[in-house]
């Protein structure tokens, strides 16, 4: 069943809505203890949709403070796993009672198109929420192969008070990659929305107290990075921190790690993700869409775009005619009709930065196969660069933006050690029709995720992550993201009847 509206019946949500404004701290929103706020703004519109809390340190001791205390307590840590899971399942029936408020909240706040907000950012919040709300009172602990004379118990206990920072791109989906596995593991949280896009992670904190999470559980804390992310990296409370977001402020949560508490950090990070299309490659016109889709979805604002097309020669000129059809269907404009694929690019300061790629791009003196224009200050055309060498600038930074840059190669070979020839090792995807070299390519590639025959990220039952630069610590999705809001603690129970003086009690 679709769950798509017209635009006239999104723009009068859109005319209806009320923008939550404060942090939620302790079950309660409240302003700034400094007073002072930030404007948010639709990115699309420039219209100004509300004043936000710019947070500061003492907001966050007050945050962490109240998420200490509720972990301690066991208000939700010990509470029956069951419980939990009722809890947690009732917030994703309010998320999907109130489905389109927020896939229009999100997509005013981003500027990413509603079809998209309401077909995977909301949907996968409600699947994802009841994924990982099911899992918590089905995962088992162990015991370990001991011996007669002991019994030794290995149990998972949630890791207490944890922080998460946030991406823009994806506001609501990496809030649910977040909280879902560690609210399910019992843990308590402070969360940092990117300052871009906190509307609906404020919205999710208020469903969440509806749903009767109990207070100082979720909290939410809003401002910048310097104000609120990096009091919360170096924070002696805080026992983990999730992060999502560039590869330079990741490097900066270790540093805040060993300049605190040594906090574990999990950190996901960004990506220059291949897309590899053998001569063998069948269906064309399927392939091309693929290469679109991992390229321009979500206005390649994704940190596992398929930004470079890296395709054998043979197949090249056959391939980018279909490329070019599929780029030029992909429509570009206001993020609020459905009829659009690509939205507005999340700020002016990112639309800058990727409009200044159209202009390398250009300069460099590629074969612009299609796009290559931005819209009225605000729409970057789903573009091709085809002559890129792997080497150039627009092969090697993360643009985040609809770019594609196409490179060339000769040989099976040749396309590997392209793929690998980067500092990002997220993602991956690989058409041919020779099984045995799709899985060699698999193996070779040295990425959290290889996809075959097809661009995705899997689903919530597979780990998501990368290598090398991409990330460190862990893994979003699936029982492993659970994994990781848990500590390993063996107790030992020793059986032998001695008492102190060595004797047979
Ligand atoms: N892997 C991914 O999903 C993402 C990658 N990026 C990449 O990063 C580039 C820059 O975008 P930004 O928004 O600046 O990313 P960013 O990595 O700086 O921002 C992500 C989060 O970190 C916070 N943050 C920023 N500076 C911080 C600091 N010093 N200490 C603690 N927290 C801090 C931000 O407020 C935001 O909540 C993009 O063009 C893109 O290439 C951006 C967002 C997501
Ligand atoms: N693609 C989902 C994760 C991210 O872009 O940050």
């Amino acid at each position: 069943m679709s769950n798509i509206l017209t635009l006239q019946e999104y723009e009068a949500i859109a005319a209806s809505l009320t923008f939550p404004s404060m942090s939620f701290i302790d079950g309660a929103f409240r302003p700034a203890k400094s007073g002072k706020t930030f404007a948010t703004t639709n990115p699309a519109t420039g219209q100004h949709l509300t004043d936000i809390a710019a947070c500061g340190p003492e907001d966050v001791d007050f945050a962490v403070a109240k998420a200490r205390q509720a972990f301690d307590d066991g208000r939700w840590s010990k509470l029956h796993p069951n419980e939990r899971k009722e809890i947690l399942i009732n917030l994703s029936k309010l998320v999907k009672r109130n489905r389109h408020e927020l896939a229009v909240m999100e997509s005013l706040d981003s500027g990413k198109p509603i079809s998209d907000c309401e077909n995977i950012d909301v949907d996968e919040f409600i699947h994802l929420m009841n994924w990982h709300a099911e899992l918590g009172d089905k995962i088992y602990d162990q015991t370990a192969p001991v011996g007669p004379d002991a019994v030794s118990m290995i149990v998972r206990e949630p890791v207490g008070v944890v922080g998460a920072v946030l991406p823009w791109n994806f506001p609501l989906l990496m809030l649910v990659w977040k909280i879902a596995p560690a609210l399910a593991a019992g843990c308590t949280m402070v969360v940092k929305p990117a300052a871009q896009t906190s509307l609906t992670a404020l919205r999710i904190a208020e469903l969440a107290a509806e749903a009767g999470l109990p207070k100082g559980v979720l909290n939410i804390v809003t401002g910048s990075g310097a104000e609120v992310g990096e009091p919360i990296g170096l924070h002696q409370d805080v026992d983990m921190v999730t992060f999502t977001g560039s590869t330079s402020t990741g490097r900066r949560f270790l540093r805040y790690s060993a300049d605190s508490n040594m906090k574990k950090v999990v950190l996901e990070l960004g990506g220059k993700n291949p897309c590899i299309v053998l001569d063998d490659a069948e269906d064309i016109d399927y392939v091309a869409q693929q290469v679109c889709a991992a390229a321009f979805w979500n206005m390649g604002e994704n940190c596992s775009a398929g930004s470079r097309l890296i395709v054998q020669s043979g197949i090249k000129d056959k391939l980018l005619e279909r490329v070019k059809v599929h780029a030029r269907s992909w429509k570009v404009g206001n993020p609020l009709d459905p009829q659009n694929a690509l939205g507005a690019m999340v700020d002016k300061g990112h639309f800058s930065k990727v409009e200044s790629y159209l202009t390398k791009g250009k300069e460099a003196g590629y074969t612009l196969v299609t796009g290559g224009e931005s819209i009225d200050g605000t729409y970057i055309q789903p573009t091709i660069f085809d002559g890129v060498q792997n080497s150039d600038e627009l092969a090697q930074d993360e643009i985040f933006g609809p770019i594609l840059s196409v490179i060339t190669v000769n040989s099976f070979d040749e396309a590997l050690s392209v793929a690998n020839d980067t500092d990002y090792g997220l993602a991956a995807s690989v058409f041919t029709a020779n099984t045995k070299k799709a899985l060699r390519a698999a193996q070779a590639i040295k990425a959290g995720t290889v996809t075959v025959n097809c661009f995705g990220e899997g689903d919530a039952t597979t780990p998501f992550g990368g290598y090398k630069q991409s990330g460190f610590g862990g893994r979003d999705n699936s029982i492993h993201a659970h994994d990781q809001y848990t500590e390993l603690k063996t107790i030992w129970i020793d059986l032998n009847d001695t008492t102190v003086d060595g004797s047979i009690d």
